[in-house]
């Protein structure tokens, strides 16, 4: 289970004054900066639970993985999982959780992913059975074994994004945290990514971490949706219960899944939104943003 209580975190930048005189003077003075992300954040996720995490650009999404992974440490409050606390970075903990930053890649570049999940299997210390019993399970259901043995560098953006996957569950951790793992990616391979998602949850009970800019990736995966503002939750529920809180002067732009592997933009006023949607059918829509703001 994970619980996160009373958290803070805050990012501290030292300012760079511009020109070779502001970098004389920054050497004796440097200005520094303090961002509160959070300053009391609260949520428990069950075994099992798919969550997913929406929130508009700098909503703290990012930062909350990394903290839950251990990557950096909370200021205050308490992060628990299963009774470890993520930045002791212990063994065991880590075992037990998979992370994928879909801006980031954990292969190596030139040489064949399969180098990179054998390096991984070491790392994890799998017996050579288990690493091949998984390996195979995982290469067949996301369909990359045509393209394993080839260089990172020749994959297309969904391939890679496949085998980024692979590295991220090889060792069949409990937890799973993925950050934005579909961006980028054509409809045909999020429905893939989706599909083994929901697999790996239903047959291993992973409990599945999930944030994203796009409506249909939660109201696929997730049975419950949380939304954060300005490091705040601003709700917790189901997707279909998602409160729509804007002007009618506003406009969104909906994208449609044109069904043959393409999409479709319309930018329709707020009080359209709900009829439009419910008119297309909820399955058709990929994505429905703000229009020309930074929001939900
Ligand atoms: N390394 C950093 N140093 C200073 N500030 C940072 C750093 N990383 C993020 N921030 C700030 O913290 C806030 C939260 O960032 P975060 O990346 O968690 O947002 P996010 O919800 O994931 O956004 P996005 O949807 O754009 O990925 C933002 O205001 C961002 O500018």
């Amino acid at each position: 289970m994970i619980e996160i209580q009373h958290l803070k975190f805050n990012y501290i930048t030292f300012n760079k004054t511009s020109g070779l005189k502001g970098s004389l003077k920054d050497l004796f003075k440097r200005q520094q900066t303090t961002f509160n992300v959070y300053r009391d954040l609260n949520l428990n996720v069950q075994d099992g639970e798919m969550l997913g995490l929406m929130g508009p650009n700098g909503a703290g999404k990012t930062t909350l993985i990394k903290l839950l992974t251990g990557v950096i440490e909370p200021a205050g409050g308490k992060i628990d999982i299963d009774g470890t606390t993520p930045s002791t970075k212990s063994n065991s903990f880590l075992k037990q959780i998979g992370v994928l930053f879909g801006q980031k890649s954990q292969l190596s570049w030139d040489l064949p992913a399969t180098d990179t999940f054998d390096l991984i299997a070491k790392i994890y210390n799998l017996a050579p059975s288990e690493y091949r019993n998984r390996l195979n399970e995982l290469t067949t259901m996301l369909n990359v074994t045509d393209f394993v043995n080839r260089p990172v560098r020749k994959l297309s953006l969904g391939q890679r994004m496949r085998c980024e996957l692979i590295c991220a569950l090889i060792h069949s951790p409990k937890y799973l945290f993925l950050d934005e793992p579909t961006l980028g990616l054509d409809i045909t391979t999020q429905h893939a990514i989706y599909t083994f998602l929901k697999e790996e949850n239903q047959r291993y009970g992973t409990t599945i971490i999930i944030t994203s800019h796009s409506l249909q990736d939660i109201e696929r995966l997730a049975d419950r949706v949380v939304v954060m503002v300005k490091g705040n939750f601003v709700y917790d529920g189901t997707t279909t219960a998602l409160p729509v809180n804007v002007s009618e002067h506003q406009s969104f732009a909906i994208q449609l899944d044109r069904g043959d592997g393409a999409a479709n933009n319309i930018v329709v006023p707020a009080n359209e939104v709900a009829s439009r949607v419910a008119k297309i059918g909820f399955e058709h829509i990929i994505s429905v943003t703000r229009v020309g703001e930074d929001g939900i």
